[in-house]
């Protein structure tokens, strides 16, 4: 019977401490603001900029949104961030992903003031994380971290595989586990004995974005198991990229989706958020 980590009730006890810390930092006169930008309306993009903007209240932060057309410009864009960089009183400072096809996701990342990339997309602070160097470090992979951390699973030493190389997910999630001291393989749609491989690993981690694809077969007998996944059906209930039901028996502890890997990821952008309060002189 696998363990159920519950990433609802983690997100929420990391989001009362922050709340705690920023009104104490607020009282020595410092504030934070989070800027998110959103382009388009994609209607899952719009439930995590609704969900980010609650997040921001609760804790006690400001939150400024900018909900640009789907046709606005790649130059528009940049001078909006441009904008935002200059702005004291903004603190962090976020793109919205995917933005549409007319725009280059990379070259709108860099734009961003690594100071304020509080998603830990931008160059540099992924170059900090990949020689160990300090800088903000992309929130889901890090809110896994901290589940397993709060849950007492232990990483050092363990096998861990990672299904998927994304910049926002898999390879981040690579280079935190190797800095817990894990043994990583890094797995992706070229890699030939998947199935294998997965069994191996005393910690599967599955970012592919495929609904339901990692079945029973591919886990070993008390593995832990994180579904980073999310899909919706036509009635809007949400399943991961691990199918579930079949795994869950054979897993020692298991991330459900909606409530494991997704409030996460919310709660570590408020933790980064707040860390511009921690270092603003
Ligand atoms: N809960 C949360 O907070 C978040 C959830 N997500 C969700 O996580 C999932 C992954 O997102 P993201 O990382 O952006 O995904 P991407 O689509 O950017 O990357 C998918 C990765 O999985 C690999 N892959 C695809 N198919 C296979 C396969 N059959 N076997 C092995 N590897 C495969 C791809 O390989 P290759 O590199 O060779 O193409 C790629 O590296 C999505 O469902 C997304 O919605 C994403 C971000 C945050
Ligand atoms: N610049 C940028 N930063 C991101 O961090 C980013 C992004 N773009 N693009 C998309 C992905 C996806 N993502 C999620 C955030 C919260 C939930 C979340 O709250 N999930 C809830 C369910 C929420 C719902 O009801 O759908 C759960 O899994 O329990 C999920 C996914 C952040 N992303
Ligand atoms: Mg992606």
């Amino acid at each position: 019977m696998a363990k159920l980590i519950d990433g609802k009730r983690i997100s929420a006890e990391i989001k009362d401490e922050l709340k705690r810390e920023v009104a104490e930092w607020k009282e020595k006169g410092k504030e934070a603001a989070l800027a998110v930008i959103q382009v388009g309306n994609d209607p899952a993009s719009s439930v995590y900029v609704r969900n980010k903007k609650r997040a921001c209240e609760y804790i006690g932060i400001g939150s400024l949104n900018y909900e640009l057309p789907e046709e606005t410009t790649e130059a528009e864009l940049l001078d909006l961030i441009a904008e935002l960089n200059a702005k004291k009183e903004v603190s962090g400072i976020l793109v919205q992903l995917p933005l549409p096809k007319h725009m280059d996701e990379d070259k709108v990342i860099r734009a961003i003031d690594p100071a304020k990339d509080v998603d830990g997309f931008h160059p540099q602070n992924v170059g900090a994380l990949v020689i160990g160097q300090k800088g903000f470090v992309s929130c889901t992979p890090a809110g896994i971290i901290e589940l397993l951390k709060r849950n007492d699973i232990e990483i050092d030493g363990k096998h861990c595989v990672v299904v998927g190389r994304s910049n926002i997910v898999g390879k981040p999630m690579a280079l935190l586990m190797l800095r817990e001291n894990a043994t990583v393989t890094v797995t992706h749609s070229h890699t030939t004995n998947l199935k294998e491989i997965c069994k191996q690993a005393d910690i599967l981690i599955v970012a592919i974005g495929k609904n339901q694809f990692i079945t029973a077969d591919y886990v070993k007998e008390g593995a832990v198991v994180i579904d980073v996944g999310i899909h919706r059906d036509e009635n809007n209930k949400l399943s991961g990229d691990v199918k579930f039901d079949e795994v869950e028996p054979l897993a020692s502890a298991i991330t459900p989706v909606p409530g494991g890997v997704g409030p996460m990821t919310i709660a570590m952008l408020m933790n980064n958020c707040v860390e511009t309060m921690r270092y603003t002189i």
